[in-house]
């Protein structure tokens, strides 16, 4: 780490704005050729104590703005007008530091959907190589995979950076669990990592297997080569804009960035390329205050317009996701809760400290992913198809530039290789304003994967320091469409804990109360739906007619050397989470910076 003045003294063959999870680690992949010089700009500092690298003690520092964004989006009319709370990382390796470890791939039609789209080149036999080229898997422990988690050597990456390791430790709850879900039509999923990632399976984490310890960008990509001279990397600095030349009637070109730290303005030079990796909402309010963007929103905010790109920051796409929960017969199992009781705790965690096992080893996450037809009852799924193509008749679809993907969303949800609804189970109590002390419930959240609704994310004024506005909106889809899949989602719910093996565990559903009808179901969606942290597609890989921002290898229409590497760039969201994509994508931007 270096110096305000000294990074700016330099000029950098590439420049990444953003040392978060996408960034930071494809800054070091560009690095491994020690004859070119590359300068990392991040706000946030290095972040390395317990309550990041210790599994057990995920979620500590949400809301902390030591460690937190702590961005809100607009309030959301459809869903009470609250304004939702959306987590992101402030520190070198972003929300890679805030985030739950969960590695997991898309379906393969999914990144083939990406194809069909019109952007070439991002079809599942190219991700997988580039998820397989950042992961180093290690086979999960004999008690794990019989948790179901997976164990197929073939569906995981070796000699990669990442390190991967099934969660150790798990609840007794879920044999029975999955039990009941198999009951109700969802298959075990040996290997969800595999190209398809339906059914019921215990998850794999960017967890170190030795160590324990949260595996990310910091300690598995920057180690190797932070102690090389050709990467600086800028902490405590914000990036305020690029800078690009002008060129009547050619593609402008970036030559540099203006940023500051602790309230001084610098600018560094870029002899190559820049690359934007400061995620899904803040990428687009730089391009913004670059001048790239809709000609219209630039000018009410006094910006000079170098490049007419009006889908800066359009596409924008969240998973959605709420709660229910219940109680059990019998506070016989392990739950995470039992950490509320501080004796406990710090029993736990002396044991992870000498052994590095027990509860603070581990998370526990049992996902169920369901195409829209293996949890939305077959009338009620038909209903649903015959009001959702009156409603896509309407011409302002019919005419939209996102036409393709409204065709690509309907075919995805007749189709039985997609997870339309992700359920985690937890064996704990998870609801808000509830004794913490409890440890006989449940709870399952459940996670809206292929939203149809769409939203913005756009700068509010031309300084850096106001927040974009973000403005997802939440619940305004077509035939109430993402409202719908949530109320049956809920009702699945219900009957997983009223069928099988877990049913008979199972003393009460509480939350919501199993007797509500359809109406209050959809009061309790809105009341609590919430943003699932999974952000994207706000700076799009789409062809430049159908609002994209970027070409098929990442550059800016209409710019000769900026690209996007980060979670912008989704075309459409994956019905996954989106690290393995993400490290996939690093690798990926590093080949055609590099020319490889
Ligand atoms: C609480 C939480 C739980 C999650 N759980 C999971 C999970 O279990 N599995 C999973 O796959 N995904 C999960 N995610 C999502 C995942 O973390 C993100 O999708 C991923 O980190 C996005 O990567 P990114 O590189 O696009 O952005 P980020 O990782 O957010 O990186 C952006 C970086 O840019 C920096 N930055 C922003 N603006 C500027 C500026 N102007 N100047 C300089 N630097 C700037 C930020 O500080 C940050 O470091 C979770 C996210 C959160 C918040």
């Amino acid at each position: 780490m270096e110096s305000a003045e000294e990074f700016a003294k330099k000029t950098f063959d590439y420049i990444v704005v953003g040392g978060g999870l996408v960034g930071l680690a494809l800054a070091t992949l560009l690095a491994r050729d020690t004859a070119v010089s590359v300068g990392v700009i991040e706000a946030g500092s290095k972040k390395d104590d317990e309550t990041i690298t210790i599994p057990g003690m995920v979620a500590r520092r949400l809301g902390d703005p030591e460690y937190d964004w702590a961005l809100k989006t607009t309030p959301q009319k459809n869903a009470d007008n609250r304004e939702m709370a959306i987590h992101r990382g402030k520190m070198l390796g972003g929300s890679g530091g805030l985030h739950f470890m969960i590695f997991t791939r898309g379906s393969r039609v999914e990144y083939d959907g990406w194809e069909k789209l019109g952007v070439k080149g991002w079809g599942w036999n190219a991700m997988r190589s580039a998820i397989d080229a950042s992961e180093v898997w290690t086979p999960p422990t004999q008690s794990a995979a019989a948790h179901h988690a997976d164990a197929v050597a073939e569906s995981h990456g070796k000699d990669g950076y990442i390190k991967t390791f099934a969660f150790p430790e798990h609840s007794d709850l879920v044999h029975p669990y999955v039990s009941t879900l198999n009951e109700l039509g969802i298959p075990t999923n040996k290997s969800d990592s595999s190209g398809n990632n339906i059914g019921v399976w215990s998850a794999t984490g960017s967890i170190d297997p030795i160590t324990k310890e949260r595996s990310w960008s910091p300690n598995a990509y920057y180690e190797k080569v932070s102690h090389q001279t050709n990467i600086t990397v800028l902490t405590g600095a914000r990036a305020h804009r690029v800078l690009l030349s002008d060129g009547e009637g050619v593609d402008v070109r970036a030559i540099g960035v203006k940023y500051s730290v602790g309230g001084q303005k610098y600018t560094v030079n870029v002899s190559r390329e820049v690359v934007l990796s400061a995620g899904a909402l803040q990428t687009p309010q730089l391009l913004e205050l670059s001048g790239i963007g809709n000609p219209k929103l630039l000018r009410e905010l006094g910006i000079p317009v170098h490049v007419d790109l009006p889908g800066v920051g359009e596409n924008f796409q969240e998973h959605y996701s709420l709660t229910v929960h219940g109680e059990l017969k019998s506070a016989d199992h392990i739950s995470p809760e039992a950490l509320f009781n501080p004796e406990f705790a710090k029993a736990e965690l002396d044991k992870y400290h000498k052994t590095k096992t027990g509860m603070f080893s581990t998370l526990f996450g049992t996902f169920c992913f369901a195409s829209a037809r293996q949890f939305i009852p077959e009338a009620t799924f038909t209903r649903l198809l015959a009001s959702l193509d009156e409603a896509l008749q309407a011409p302002e679809i019919q005419s939209s530039p996102y036409k393709p993907w409204y065709d690509l969303q309907r075919e995805f949800l007749v189709r039985d290789e997609i997870g339309q609804i992700e359920i985690a189970f937890s064996p704990a109590w998870m609801h808000e304003g509830c004794k913490k002390e409890k440890s006989r419930h449940f709870t399952m959240a459940l996670f809206i994967q292929r939203p149809w609704s769409r939203g913005y994310v756009h700068a509010k004024s031309a300084n850096i320091e106001d927040p974009p506005e973000i403005e997802p909106n939440t619940l305004t889809s077509p035939a109430d469409i993402d409202t719908i899949i949530l109320v049956e989602a809920i009702k699945f719910a219900m009957k997983i804990a009223s069928t099988g093996k877990f049913g008979d565990l199972v003393e009460e559903f509480l939350v919501p109360s199993p007797t509500s009808t359809d109406e209050q179901l959809v009061e309790y969606v809105k009341k609590t739906v919430r943003c699932a942290l999974h952000p994207a597609g706000s700076a799009a890989m789409l062809p430049r007619g159908a609002q994209g921002v970027l070409d098929d290898e990442l550059k800016v229409y209409g710019t000769s050397n900026l690209r996007v590497a980060d979670a912008s760039m989704f075309p459409t969201a994956l019905g996954t989470h989106p690290q393995a994509t993400l490290y996939g994508l690093a690798h990926r931007a590093a080949d055609f910076i590099t020319g490889r």
